[in-house]
């Protein structure tokens, strides 16, 4: 059950088990064995992540003498949550696993949440801060809409399988997390011109991990698991904030607005986290703050910082920022009601985002 909000009342969602470390998959079963799960989970993967890891946690709950089933997923629609709702409904499904990329989790954790049944997350990849958050983004085509789902029970990292993924999904990750400066920034402009509800926790705790994240640039290296570790805490902590503000403010902001517009208008978008990065500089520009140390962190974790980076064309650019506003209307940002056309391309050209 999703948790009432009742004015006056909090009511936070957190993993209660969150193991990270080299080969930790291997505790799939004692984890769920720990939150005594039943015996017949439904194992939600991707087309390329099946083979790394969803195969490896069905091994090891089969020869527990647990019956699990399988569905792979490839993307994250409605259609898609449908089907696997389907299958663990015809299984008996008592508890779902997500393990693969953003979209196997989110799929895996919207159906649980629908199904009122628990869910355990084993991310392949740090690609963002979705791993561990209540929130599930779903696409239709055209938008991308997030909605509240239950946190996972449990996050099962393994910094061994997330050492092996593509070094980009890593560095999306850093940016994702990075990008909680501005999502900060813009919550405290509407605590202050809206009196909008904000957690001092939540912000602070939100604003130190990508302190932490951007201050360690120099030591986040493509297969290093030190690394994955580093990113991995990171993207914890980011959604433990998350649960802090039961919102996703505190790691979503006009950044995030802007990388959902571009996956309205980009013919071919890039990574979450590739997007939030670049939309950090320019909103950071328009915070006044210091948007060429996020640029320089962001280099240095060879992360995309121009429209070229991101193989999208500088047209795109230019229309996400002023779709961007409009997103989320109810949350209310430096972005105000807009930026003009003319607003919009200095921003970008000053940032060097567009040439
Ligand atoms: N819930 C939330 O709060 C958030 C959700 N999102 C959503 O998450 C999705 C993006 O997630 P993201 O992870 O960036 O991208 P994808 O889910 O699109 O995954 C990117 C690709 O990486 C592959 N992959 C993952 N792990 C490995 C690995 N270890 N080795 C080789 N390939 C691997 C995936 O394979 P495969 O095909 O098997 O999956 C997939 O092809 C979007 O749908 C976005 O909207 C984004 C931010 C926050
Ligand atoms: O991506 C997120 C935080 O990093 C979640 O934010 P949204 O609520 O914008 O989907
Ligand atoms: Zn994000």
């Amino acid at each position: 059950m999703i948790p009432p909000r009742e004015e006056n009342s909090k009511w936070m969602q957190l993993p209660r088990d969150i193991v990270i470390g080299h080969g930790v998959i291997r505790e799939v079963k004692n984890v769920c064995d720990d939150l005594k799960l039943g015996n017949n989970p439904l194992i939600v993967t991707g087309t390329h992540t099946k083979n790394i890891a969803g195969d490896i946690v069905y091994d090891i709950l089969a020869d527990a003498g647990v019956d699990p089933s399988v569905i792979t997923v490839e993307s994250a629609t409605a259609e898609g949550v449908r089907r696997v709702e389907e299958v663990a409904l015809y299984n008996n499904s008592n508890y779902l696993l997500g393990v693969g990329s953003g979209k196997s989790i989110d799929v895996a954790k919207l159906a649980a949440t629908e199904l009122d049944l628990p869910f355990i997350s084993v991310p392949t990849a740090a690609s963002h801060d979705g791993i561990v958050s209540s929130r599930a983004s779903i696409h239709d085509g055209k938008r991308v809409t997030s909605v509240e789902a239950n946190a996972p029970m449990a996050v099962i990292a393994d910094t061994e399988v997330i050492a092996n993924a593509p070094y980009r999904l890593l560095a999306a990750g850093c940016a994702d997390i990075i990008s909680n400066y501005t999502a900060v920034s813009d919550w405290e402009l509407a605590y202050r011109l809206r009196n909008e509800p904000f957690s001092e926790y939540a912000a602070a705790l939100s604003r130190m991990t990508a302190k932490i994240v951007l201050d360690s640039v120099d030591s986040i290296k493509p297969e290093l698991e030190s690394s994955v570790r580093i990113v991995v805490k990171a993207l914890v902590s980011s959604g433990v904030a998350m649960s802090i503000a039961a919102s996703s403010r505190p790691a979503s902001g006009s950044e995030h607005m802007f990388s959902h517009a571009l996956d309205m208008v980009a013919p071919k978008p890039a990574l979450h986290g590739e997007q939030c990065g670049v939309g950090t500089i320019m909103m950071m520009y328009l915070h006044g703050g210091d948007w060429e140390r996020i640029r320089n962190g962001l280099k240095k974790l060879h992360a995309p910082t121009t429209a070229a980076e991101l193989g999208i064309e500088d047209k795109y650019i230019l229309e996400a920022l002023l779709l961007a506003h409009t997103i989320r209307p109810e949350r209310y940002t430096i972005l105000g009601s807009g930026l003009t056309p003319e607003a919009a391309e200095r921003v970008a050209k000053i940032t060097k985002v567009i040439e």
